[in-house]
């Protein structure tokens, strides 16, 4: 199993009051190498509290999660840059690209700060340019470039360290209709190559190229759906009728 996540639970206390929030009551799950997940639930529901602790960023109240039989929760502090570099890559919805960089150095960095060697790093973005459809940009500026390029770039930036895991956070948020679905057939494309995926989105459609789909709300992990051999379309049927009967079902209990 490359991750298990097991019984996290994260309770955010506000410094100035005496408020408590629990972001994620219990969550459980694992992930088997070459999955593609994506993760849905509505605003507030915790996703990007899940995401955070997934990506090291944020430490659980309780629980854990292991990525390849490491407790990740329990990584200490100055090890914790060098363990994201090595073995995760991030897509941000807003692309996170340094404009004081040329696309390539963009894509370059987690390698330099890891010091590799530029052989190396020069291989492995002679393979991954034109899968990207990147060839033409690497001298230019981020600042060039538009959103669906810029996601592409970001892309790259996220495989070039050849990580266990990629996790996307809402990463066709900030694309127009098209661009979504080229990042999101890419997406597909890379996971069928072997890559692990775990997206956070709140679009049934960004959802749909997913393999599976976990649902969370009020920080519980409620339904899943497996995509099997459905297209897209039909998944997105699938994901949508979901959405709405649990949300309608509440509003029974609740009435
Ligand atoms: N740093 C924090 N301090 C206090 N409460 C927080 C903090 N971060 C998140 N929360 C609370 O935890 C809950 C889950 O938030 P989270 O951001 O994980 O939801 P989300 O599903 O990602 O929402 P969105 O789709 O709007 O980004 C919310 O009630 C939120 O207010």
């Amino acid at each position: 199993m490359l991750l298990e996540v097991k019984h996290l639970k994260k309770i955010f206390k506000t410094r100035f009051s005496k408020e408590k929030t629990t972001a994620l009551v219990d969550i459980d799950f694992s992930v088997e190498n070459g999955e593609y997940i994506a993760i849905m639930g509505e605003s507030g529901s915790g996703k990007t509290t899940l995401l955070n602790i997934l990506s090291t960023l944020e430490k659980p109240t309780s629980g854990q999660v292991l990525l390849n039989n490491q407790d990740i929760t329990a990584i200490k502090d100055k090890e914790i840059s060098t363990f994201r570099r090595e073995h995760l890559g991030f897509v941000f919805q807003d692309f996170n690209l340094l404009d004081t960089l040329s696309v390539r150095d963009n894509i370059y960095l987690p390698l330099v700060l890891s010091k590799e060697n530029i052989k190396i790093m020069k291989e492995r973005l002679e393979v991954l340019a034109p899968k990207l459809r990147i060839e033409e940009l690497l001298d230019k500026q981020p600042f060039e470039l538009s959103g669906g390029q810029k996601q592409r770039v970001a892309v790259a930036r996220a495989l070039i360290s050849q990580p266990d895991l990629v996790l996307a956070d809402e990463p066709t948020a900030a694309l127009d209709f098209k661009n979504s679905e080229n990042l999101l057939t890419l997406f597909e494309e890379i996971n069928q190559t072997g890559q692990t995926i775990i997206m956070v989105t709140h679009s049934s459609l960004a959802a749909s190229h997913a393999k599976r789909v976990l649902f969370i709300k009020d920080g519980v992990l409620y339904h899943q759906l497996y995509r099997g051999e459905k297209s897209s379309t039909d998944f997105a049927k699938e994901i949508t009728l979901s959405m709405t009967s649990f949300l309608s079902s509440t509003e029974v209990v609740n009435a």
